[in-house]
């Protein structure tokens, strides 16, 4: 199963891989490391529960854990995208400023989860929460750490019951150490409000044990104070004999603290209380959805419903082409359709994939000098595509090169004259072809030409590249927008697709090495020049140093040492830069050794977009381009003046507006513009999004990105995507791209020996018959 997939990797840099990686010691030669990316993975296959399930989901949450019964708690992810939209109570309307983002300002209604006191929920806790002690909102245990707001009903918790008997064990304790059992009222006091923290303690545990997660207050025992674990932020007191919420003495109906409720309210023992608490440190429990899954459907049920209506299950692995479209469709619609704005949207996070990589160091030539991959930039590659649906490259370098800045930025004045001419109706337009499948170019998917959809809200000119003398389709644009213009849409295509390149082959290798898919044991034994015995250049008496033959000289099965895995890595890395030059089309033909059927025009299309809301209402952020993934090795977006490309982020579970991101890195790189006399701002980045055929050559480490186009506010977004696509005819062969067969998943077997066109066809199946959810 794909979350327990480790990650092994050998060298001086291991433990290093990903972002957030957790090494686990399993012997003492062999070190492996647990990768973020299972963690992930886990939490994305959440999603698809909440998908298969939701609608069975409240028959089963009925789940007794232990003496005190905690029931109806849900998974987070389903509670999450729950629609039930709950009025927020007035005693929380303190705390509107610290959630505004959960808060929709015209309805006045939470978004999402029940987050109301005296409902269980769950949720992630929002990352900066005002008024909350920063002792609290910086403790971190460690990287893996997640901060949950939890609300306990105290009824169904049984709060009473157990502070009472935790109370009493206190008491009889205490009693022996005072004369005559005289406990002095302070110290009484104190009890009181650690009967009443710890029992809240407990019943959080609980609620986290249910969902997957648990409470995890590291070695830090401060932590494990009184009131540290967590920061309360309301409590209601409860009737002992009908459990409904009461006024406390002081006629109030909640309170701040633990100790409000007892010298304010009278909480006493065996009293029930529910309680509202922000920021407690969990850990997901990962490796642990058998029994999630078992918990939720223990007679298999739903299994068998969601099996027959075709869908993949959480524990299942996308090991085919059809569960390829079954695992994108599933995450299409598992991603909310509801929109914010670019004051509330997420704009990154801090782990390594958010930032900005250089385009410099994704070449080829800046591999390490023994052409292994750098690490770090693996890393960087892999946590951006594989945990957030993107990475954003910078062509210029941190401004040590403009030229490709500047070509974008005439790329995007080309967009502009385009658009404007066909607004204005110029007389060019008219021979503009409308979108249709490109003449004598036999594949159905390579379109060329104008369409309108939306009512005009989206308008898109696809264009392509001839094979044959790089010539830009439609012709007719040429006469549209003028040879300058045109140029730049050329050359702006060739530098997203080395780009676009560059990361396939970066991530294609780093699937390979963590299958092992090139990594043999000193295999190959040869005679050397003064006639020792050699492997694959090393010195058999290197080899038997290292331990993989026996001092005897026969071979052993020994596990692969430094040199096999550097050999390895090498041989990963170059596989994939050929799977790039003969696989991906860059519009160039192959060269004359190739007898191959790539079709006369290029598979990859550079479209140019105008996005508008006129149709819709105005002010509000909705969606103009919904959410689907695309068939494409990557997508490559350059970043555009009015933000709007939204990612749905698979670590953080929500939309993700990458072109903030990449804003808020200009200013920081720039932040009196000085740059703006050589291009806009933007100009210079670039969001590369993974495809579908990138999560097969990834061997599912990256799933093809969710993504759509938002706007508002009668804003105007023009964008330039190129889907970079496999050449038509070009097979994929697993053995000359990505090694050992054996160490090919069933997903990648199917595909071997398949034309790319085939697997370009077969992911356009819709698992559901409905509208299609794939660019
Ligand atoms: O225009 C954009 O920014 C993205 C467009 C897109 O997702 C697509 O064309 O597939
Ligand atoms: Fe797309």
């Amino acid at each position: 199963m794909l979350w327990q997939q480790y990650f092994c990797y050998g060298g001086a840099e291991r433990g290093q891989f990903y972002s957030d990686v957790v090494e686990v010691k399993l012997k003492d030669s062999d070190w492996r490391i647990l990768d973020n990316k299972a963690i992930s993975t886990m939490r994305r296959l959440e999603t698809y529960i909440a998908v298969a399930f939701a609608l069975c989901l409240h028959h089963l949450l009925a789940m007794s854990v232990d003496s005190f019964s905690p029931p109806s708690l849900t998974l987070l992810q389903p509670i999450d995208r729950w629609p039930a939209i709950v009025r927020r109570p007035s005693s929380m309307a303190a705390a509107k400023d610290s959630y505004d983002d959960d808060y929709d300002d015209e309805s006045g209604m939470l978004n999402g989860p029940e987050t109301k006191i005296g409902g269980n929920w769950m949720k992630k806790s929002p990352d900066v929460i005002a008024g909350i002690p920063t002792e609290i909102t910086e403790k971190k245990t460690d990287d893996a750490t997640v901060y949950m707001d939890v609300g306990i009903g105290g009824k169904e918790f049984g709060t009473g019951p157990l502070s009472k008997r935790m109370y009493d064990v206190m008491m009889t304790v205490a009693s022996r150490q005072f004369p005559g059992g005289k406990i002095p009222p302070d110290i009484r006091r104190l009890y009181l409000i650690y009967s009443m923290d710890a029992s809240a303690k407990e019943a959080v545990k609980a609620a986290m044990i249910n969902n997957g997660y648990e409470m995890n207050l590291g070695d830090d025992m401060a932590m494990q104070d009184v009131g540290a674990w967590g920061s309360v932020e309301s409590v209601l007191l409860l009737d002992p004999i009908t459990g409904n919420p009461i006024e406390g003495e002081d006629g109030s109906i909640s309170y701040d603290s633990w100790q409000d409720a007892i010298t304010a309210g009278g909480w006493e023992p065996g009293d029930g209380f529910s309680f509202v608490i922000r920021k407690v440190p969990s850990l997901q429990k990962s490796l642990e959805l058998s029994s999630i899954l078992n918990a939720l459907d223990p007679d298999g049920k739903l299994r068998e419903e969601a099996k027959a209506k075709g869908m993949l299950l959480p524990d299942e692995d996308v090991a085919s082409l059809r569960d390829l479209c079954v695992d994108c469709f599933q995450r299409v619609n598992a991603a909310p359709v509801e929109a914010l704005g670019e004051e509330k949207v997420f704009r990154g996070g801090s782990s390594k994939g958010y930032n900005v990589i250089s385009r410099e160091d994704l070449l080829r030539e800046n591999r390490n000098l023994d052409k292994t991959e750098k690490v770090k930039t693996l890393m960087h590659v892999m946590d951006a595509l594989a945990n957030h649906g993107c990475l954003i490259v910078d062509l210029t370098n941190e401004d040590k090169y403009l030229d490709d800045a500047i070509t974008i930025s005439k790329m995007w004045g080309a967009v502009e004259i385009f658009f404007k001419k066909l607004l204005e109706k110029d007389s060019s337009i008219k021979d503009l072809p409308a979108m249709g499948v490109a003449e004598g170019v036999g594949s159905s998917h390579a379109m060329v030409g104008y369409a309108s959809f939306k009512d005009g809200d989206n308008q898109f000119l696809e264009t392509r590249l001839r094979r044959s003398d790089g010539a830009f389709l439609p012709e007719e644009a040429r006469a549209i927008m003028g040879d300058d213009a045109v140029d730049s849409m050329v050359d702006s295509f060739r530098i997203m697709a080395d780009v676009g390149k560059d990361i396939v082959r970066i991530v294609t290798a780093a699937a390979s090495i963590e299958a092992e898919a090139f990594l043999t044991v000193g295999s190959v034994v040869s005679e050397d020049k003064e006639g020792s015995p050699s492997i694959a250049g090393l010195l058999f008496a290197e080899a038997s140093a290292s331990g993989i033959w026996g001092d005897d000289g026969k071979q052993t099965p020994k596990q692969p040492s430094e040199n096999d895995r550097v050999r390895g890595g090498v041989l990963a890395s170059d596989a994939a830069v050929l799977m790039t030059e003969e696989i991906l089309d860059d519009g160039k033909p192959l060269g004359e050794s190739f007898d191959r059927n790539e079709g006369p025009v290029s598979m990859s299309p550079h479209r140019i977009c105008r996005y508008s809301n006129d149709g819709q209402s105005k002010a509000k952020p909705s969606e103009v381009f919904g959410a689907h993934t695309d068939t494409s090795f990557v997508t490559i977006v350059p970043a555009a003046a009015v933000s709007g490309l939204e990612i749905f982020d698979e670590d953080t579970l929500q939309w993700y507006r990458a072109e903030l991101y990449a804003r808020k890195h200009a200013k920081g790189l720039d932040p009196a513009g000085d740059m703006d006399e050589h291009f806009p701002w933007h100009s210079r980045y670039l969001i590369v999004m993974p495809g579908e055929l990138l999560q097969i050559t990834s061997r599912n480490n990256v799933p093809a990105a969710v993504h759509r186009v938002v706007t508002a506010n009668e804003a105007i977004r023009f964008s330039a995507p190129v889907l970079l696509r496999a050449r038509p005819g070009a097979k994929m062969d697993i053995e000359r791209y990505m090694g050992s067969t054996e160490k090919a998943d069933s997903l990648l077997m199917q595909c071997n020996g398949m034309k790319m066109e085939e697997i370009h066809d077969a992911l356009q199946e819709n698992p559901r018959g409905a509208q299609g959810s794939n660019s």
